[in-house]
């Protein structure tokens, strides 16, 4: 389902009345056709189901690596910087790091397109849970292995900015899968906080 960019600009112009401004004058006047250009840049993620975005990004190569099931090696990506924005308050989440790491089973997925996917799903309306999830999933399918782990830290503006307005509170959140739940050693690997 696209994002319908007209009816987007129609809704902002409203809000902007509803907020008791004019936007008619001229700073507002370009104002809702900007925020439906910024939402169809940010929320491009709403666009595409996870398999989709599996399908979108999957470039693999196959490998017969010392990477194996059996003996636990895996490959770790490290620090990638997103942004999203929280289902609850459509507020921004920010200061986010993502770290991605799973098990290889025959096959190595090329590393950008690991940033690639955590991008595109947090280009939507999100929890930083489900950002996890959502990366999980589609890293399971485009690999092929059910070892993967997610660790996601950042900062909520609905929680720093506004309502509580704890400045400096983090959130961790780490979603494993496959062995990474099970095995205490990939776990401590993985530096989960
Ligand atoms: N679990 C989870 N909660 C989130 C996330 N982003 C925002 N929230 C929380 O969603 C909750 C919504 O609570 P409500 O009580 O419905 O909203 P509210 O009255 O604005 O809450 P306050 O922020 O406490 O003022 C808040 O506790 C937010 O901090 C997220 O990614 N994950
Ligand atoms: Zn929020």
């Amino acid at each position: 389902m696209a994002i319908d960019q007209k009816a987007v600009e129609e809704h902002i112009k409203g809000l902007l009345a509803a907020l008791g401004d004019n936007p008619d004058r001229e700073g507002l006047k370009d104002t809702p056709k900007r925020v439906a250009r910024m939402y169809a840049e940010v929320f491009e993620g709403m666009n595409y189901t996870n398999h989709e975005i599996a399908q979108m990004f999957d470039k693999t190569f196959e490998e017969d690596l010392t990477f194996s099931r059996e003996n636990s090696d895996f490959v770790i990506v490290k620090d990638i910087d997103i942004f999203s924005y929280c289902e609850h308050h459509m507020a921004l989440m920010y200061d986010m790091k993502v770290t991605v790491a799973y098990v290889p089973r025959g096959k190595v997925i090329g590393l950008s397109k690991i940033a690639r996917i955590a991008d595109m799903v947090s280009k939507r309306l999100q929890l930083q849970e489900r950002i996890g999830t959502d990366i999980a999933e589609i890293i399971q399918e485009v690999t092929g292995s059910e070892d993967v782990a997610v660790l996601i830290e950042g900062c909520h503006s609905c929680m720093t900015a506004r309502g509580i307005k704890k400045t400096d509170a983090k959130t961790y959140t780490s979603t494993l899968r496959g062995r990474f739940q099970t095995d205490v050693m990939l776990q401590m690997r993985l530096n989960v906080k």
